[in-house]
């Protein structure tokens, strides 16, 4: 019998979509190269997904098909499940389960079903000598797990923070440069292969929260607390906040950061000024960017395509290649065992705060907004009205720094006003 670690090793792909094909795309464009830095070749011998009819561009007929994902991962001729369908339950899980239960190898871009089963799929795979991997699942074609689970894992992790979400970076950078509409530029995400089946999950940040969830994990030798993960998404962000906060020297970012504090984890992802010089200010488009903090590190920054098919299916390659070479590392940087549940932090350190109001536009308005942001002491560094909106004047407060209770609260009271015409929009300053 041939030796195991120089035979191919064998794949089940389960979904054929933007990252399933560009899987298939990349195993055959370099099955040679791929066979030299591996050591042995890798080769998909059977694929599922919803419609076995469908033309996805690229030649599957030397694969078997499989109707079912579930039996997939059963394959007896099957030593390693790709599970690139998504879903944080249904055959995406069924099928990695399966595929643990019967000795196989898992590799999955699937954050959805790692931000909430992630442990137990760990405890599982690591019962079973197998190995879990989801370098696609973080931050695209950046290798960000590899990074701070194996190169930085010498160092204690003080922070990590980034842009995680590549159709809300497209979104907020693409309607900045051509003054395009939310949806029309969300669908242009869809088109390219960067969203989610559900936007929803994107825009709304949950995608970008799954994602800090299991870099805290990580980071902090927590178990994984998704719901731990303060979410506001970039729903509400308009055209003009976007053009007033570059008037001031900012960008928009989809930022999400993660920090030990004293009082334990905080996590937290939302819509952030963040300065225009900055890197994270400069980021365009898809590209993400994760910034780590450690203590003999100091910090590193990481930048690159967060979605799309090319670079999420160079980061499931990745993932195979470790495995073919026989490379087996926890899948959260230590022992799933070992993983300590995650105290929540109270709160965050202090921001200066970008406030947007409508106000009915008639005397002393202003001076009633003011007074209930003294009477929260917070205290104001710049305010400017920017000309009308119907019976509203649209004005643009920006504060000295305050921390969130204060401000959610004193928000509450100014939309509570009979001169406050819209809910406030509140928007953290991150100097980085
Ligand atoms: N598109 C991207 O840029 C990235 C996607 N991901 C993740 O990769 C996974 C796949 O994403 P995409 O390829 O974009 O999705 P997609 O919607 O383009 O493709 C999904 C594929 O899975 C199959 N599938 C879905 N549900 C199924 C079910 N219940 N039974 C059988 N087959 C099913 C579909 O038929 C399709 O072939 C998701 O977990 C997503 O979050 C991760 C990083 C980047
Ligand atoms: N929908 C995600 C895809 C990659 O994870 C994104 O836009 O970043
Ligand atoms: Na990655």
């Amino acid at each position: 019998m041939s030796d195991p670690a120089k035979r191919p090793l064998r794949i089940g792909l389960a979904g054929l979509g933007t990252v399933g094909a560009g899987v298939v795309k990349m195993v055959q464009t370099h099955a040679e190269l791929i066979a030299a830095r591996a050591g042995r070749p890798l080769s998909i011998v059977a694929v599922s997904a919803r419609s076995r009819a469908k033309d996805r561009g690229v030649d599957l007929s030397a694969y078997a098909w499989e109707d079912d994902a579930v039996a997939l991962a059963r394959r007896a001729d099957v030593d390693v499940f790709v599970e690139v369908m998504g879903g944080e339950n249904g055959p995406a899980k069924a099928g990695t389960q399966a595929a643990i239960a019967a000795g196989k190898h898992v590799v999955t871009a699937n954050k959805a079903l790692l931000a909430r089963h992630g442990q137990a799929l760990a405890e599982a795979a690591e019962a079973a000598g197998v190995a879990l991997r989801y370098e696609a699942a973080v931050a695209g074609g950046i290798p960000v797990i590899k990074a701070l689970g194996e190169g930085l894992a010498g160092n204690g992790i003080t922070r990590v923070m980034g842009v995680m979400n590549g159709t809300c970076n497209y979104i907020l950078t693409e309607m900045e440069k051509t003054g395009a509409d939310y949806a029309d530029v969300l669908a242009d995400a869809q088109r390219l292969g960067y969203a989610e089946a559900d936007p929803s999950f994107d825009v709304g940040g949950i995608d970008a929260a799954h994602k800090l969830a299991l870099l805290s994990a990580l980071a902090f030798g927590t178990k994984v607390d998704f719901d731990g993960v303060a979410i506001e998404g970039i729903e509400r962000i308009t055209l003009p906040d976007i053009e007033q906060a570059a008037d001031m020297g900012y960008r928009i970012k989809l930022l999400g950061v993660a920090r030990m504090n004293a009082d334990g984890l905080e996590q937290r992802m939302q819509p952030c000024l963040v300065p225009l010089s900055s890197p994270v200010g400069q980021l365009d488009g898809v590209t993400n960017a994760v910034v780590i903090e450690g203590d003999f590190i100091k910090g590193v920054t990481l930048q690159g395509p967060g979605a799309g098919e090319g670079p999420t299916a160079s980061a499931i390659l990745g993932d195979l290649i470790d495995i073919a070479r026989g490379l087996n590392v926890p899948a959260f940087g230590q022992p799933a065992a070992s993983l300590k549940p995650a105290a929540r932090s109270s709160g965050g350190t202090a921001a200066a705060w970008y406030i947007r109001i409508l106000l009915r536009d008639a005397p002393g308005m202003l001076a009633r907004v003011a007074t209930v942001l003294g009477g929260h002491e917070i205290s104001i560094n710049m305010m400017r009205q920017y000309g009308h909106e119907g019976p509203g004047a649209p004005v643009v407060i920006v504060t000295h720094p305050a921390d969130t209770a204060r401000m959610q609260s004193a928000l509450t009271e100014i939309d509570g006003l009979e001169v406050s015409l819209a809910a406030p929009v509140a928007l953290r300053i991150e100097t980085l």
